[in-house]
């Protein structure tokens, strides 16, 4: 937001609603998972000679979501019947115009794909346009990260602009409005400015609004203060360029805005260098620009409605092109910030690792930790886009990200924190190669995955005293491991005696003499075998991640957002174990396979190879990942672990 925004602009919605706190899976859930584990992996009941069933028809899977809906029912469908293409708009033209001075977040998904997917639709084109009118936090590195995220999102704009671009042409129209007796040249400072717009010294408002005494002096005399201005002669606020609009209408957004003022601090323009003293308003550009570059359709978010009448009194009054400004209502994300200030301050404060902390939400920050592109896409055209702002729960986005990658990405298995199994009846050197789907879905392939004498599963998934209500592996109980023909009994357990920790489970193979019955196992969990000739097990860092604040809406804690940080936010798995399908998956990537810009280069997006580590949930390879040191960042846990909101 450029601060030259009148302070009268309606505030931004907050982010609301209760605190949840994160739990564990409930009973039913575990109960339902294991049950369809068992029924994947049961050994098919012999064939019979009974009379064949009618055979079922297959289970449809639920039809996605068209892609494009949000186009073509709705807000967005009825903004185009206002103004669709026509003699007079051969073309649709949209723009995405961001301000170079953060990363962006996942409010800006919104704005992307409603302005590159709204011009895509209708076989138009979008301008990326960076708005830099204030050099203020400009930098280069903001251009370049905007950039990069556009096109990981997959959209190419049909060219690059700056409003930078455009200040000569700017300055003249500034100019020009002085001429048409639109525009004059203010001293008054900002509390005479207050006064005027009906604001009391105590900060009432609503008071009497009256007309500055610049207004009303002579054109020459403002066109000589404008060009006075441009040369460095005053500092910042001791004059700056007002629109004529009128102070008598009940909407601040005519209450003579500011169109040109001059810049505090020597920070030089990223792209104009000290080439310019003063740079203009969000009021006087936006308009302009959009009118210069021919946008057709001007989408932004709600909070500019009121600028449309300014947007459409200052094209008007200088006789250029209009175009059509229409406004959505923003997209934000509950239990976490998005602004740019807070973030700073989380990361130079320590409380995360950058701005592309798995743990954030900035676009940077989710592209790291996993999250596919079209996962995204997915959740803005889920949501959807009417006039009203959507608070959306954290877990209602993470829904839709676990939906997106269950049929799209590789299973494996992987062991967060691994205990040792020595299965004792099997010879010392055993290893059974199985091959074993990536997949339901055959397209993808399969793997060869190593079971031997020593295995690993998750230290979660051992007791050392049973109970009736508990189905995984315990003294005298027997568990199917995944994928293995046979089940598995523990028969005892070794512990180290300085810390009472259990260091390794024996266990005897079910296989049954060749007559009986195979035992059944109540459940089935998942392990990683022990084979040098096989590469596994893999170890790996795994990051697992819960939201970084404790409520769903930090910033209303009474001592700052930074109170509400939730201190068990990352959990780190230094020694996890992974199954060397790993290194198969690692190859063959991008997953998903639709892939989009990371298609081209995965080895240069480490976070396009995502699996499902099969119980546990979804994983991706970390920037920090290296061949010696693998990290994976947890996407998504299989189920919904922050409860049902
Ligand atoms: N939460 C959001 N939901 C939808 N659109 C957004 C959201 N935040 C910003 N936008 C839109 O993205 C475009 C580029 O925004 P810009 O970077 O200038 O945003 P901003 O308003 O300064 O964002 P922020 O202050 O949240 O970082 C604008 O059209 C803006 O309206
Ligand atoms: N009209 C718009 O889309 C606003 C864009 C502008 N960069 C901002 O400050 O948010």
């Amino acid at each position: 937001m450029d601060p030259a925004k009148p302070t009268e602009l309606p505030e931004r919605p907050k982010e609301v609603e209760e605190p949840k706190e994160p739990k564990g899976p409930s009973k039913r859930e575990l109960k339902k998972l294991e049950k369809k584990q068992k029924k994947e992996n049961a050994p098919k009941p012999p064939k019979t000679d009974s009379k064949p069933k009618e055979p079922k028809p297959a289970k449809e899977p639920a039809a996605p979501r068209d892609p494009d809906a949000i186009f073509k029912v709705g807000f967005l469908s009825d903004v185009y019947q206002e103004r669709p293409l026509s003699e007079k708009i051969p073309k649709i033209r949209t723009r995405f115009p961001p301000e170079p001075n953060g990363f962006l977040h996942i409010g800006h998904s919104k704005a992307i794909a409603v302005n590159f997917g709204f011009a895509r639709h209708h076989g138009g084109e979008c301008i990326l346009r960076f708005d830099d009118t204030n050099p203020e936090g400009e930098e280069e590195r903001y251009y370049e990260a905007i950039r990069d995220i556009v096109s990981w999102l997959g959209f190419t704009p049909v060219r690059e602009t700056c409003a930078s671009d455009n200040f000569a042409q700017l300055y003249e129209l500034g100019e020009d409005l002085i001429r048409r007796d639109g525009a004059y040249v203010c001293h008054c400072t900002k509390a005479e400015i207050k006064a005027q717009r009906g604001e009391g010294a105590d900060g009432e408002r609503g008071k009497e609004r009256f007309a500055c005494s610049h207004r009303s002096r002579p054109v020459e005399a403002s066109l000589a203060e404008f060009r006075a201005m441009r040369d460095g002669k005053y500092k910042a606020g001791e004059a700056a360029l007002r629109m004529k609009q009128n102070i008598e209408d009940p909407n601040p957004q005519m209450w003579d805005l500011f169109a040109w003022r001059i810049m505090d601090g020597d920070k030089q323009h990223h792209r104009t260098g000290g080439e310019w003293k003063i740079y203009p308003t969000y009021d006087f550009a936006h308009c302009l620009c959009d009118s210069i570059e021919g946008i057709s359709h001007s989408l932004c978010t709600t909070e500019f409605e009121l600028s449309r009448v300014s947007y459409e009194w200052l094209c008007d009054k200088l006789e250029v092109y209009r175009p059509m400004q229409r406004e959505y209502g923003r997209l934000n994300i509950t239990g976490t910030v998005l602004s740019k200030r807070k973030i700073i301050q989380l990361v130079k404060e320590g409380h995360v690792r950058d701005w592309d902390d798995p743990r954030l939400y900035t676009l940077i920050a989710l592209r790291r930790r996993g999250v596919p592109p079209g996962a995204i896409l997915a959740f803005v055209n889920d949501v959807g886009v009417t006039k009203a702002v959507t608070n959306v729960q954290v877990s209602k986005f993470e829904q839709i990200v676990r939906q997106y990658l269950e049929n799209t990405v590789p299973r494996l298995m992987v062991v967060l924190e691994p205990l040792k199994v020595v299965i004792d009846d099997l010879p010392d050197g055993h290893e059974e190669l199985l091959e074993v789907p990536f997949s339901k879905d055959p397209a993808f392939g399969s793997h060869q995955l190593p079971f031997t004498k020593t295995v690993y599963i998750e230290r979660s998934d051992f007791r050392e005293v049973d109970s009736p209500d508990y189905f995984r592996l315990a003294p005298g109980k027997t568990v199917g491991l995944l994928k293995v023909p046979f089940p598995i009994t523990a028969t005892s357990f070794e512990k180290d005696p300085a810390s009472g920790a259990v260091t390794c489970v024996h266990a005897k193979y079910e296989k049954p003499a060749d007559s009986a019955a195979p035992k059944k196992p109540k459940t089935f969990i998942h392990w990683v075998g022990e084979s040098s000739a096989q590469n596994s097990p893999i170890r790996a860092e795994i990051r697992a991640f819960n939201p970084l604040f404790k409520s769903q809406d930090p910033s209303a804690h009474p001592a700052g957002f930074l109170a509400d940080i939730n201190p068990d936010s990352e959990r780190i798995y230094p020694n996890a174990f992974l199954e060397s399908g790993f290194l198969d998956i690692s190859r063959s990537g991008p997953w998903p396979k639709e892939g989009g810009a990371e298609a081209a280069d995965s080895s240069k997006n480490p976070h396009s190879i995502r699996f499902q580590g099969m119980r546990v949930g979804y994983f991706a390879i970390d920037r920090e990942s290296t061949t010696d040191h693998v990290v994976l960042n947890q996407i998504v846990t299989l189920k919904d672990t922050q409860g049902k909101n």
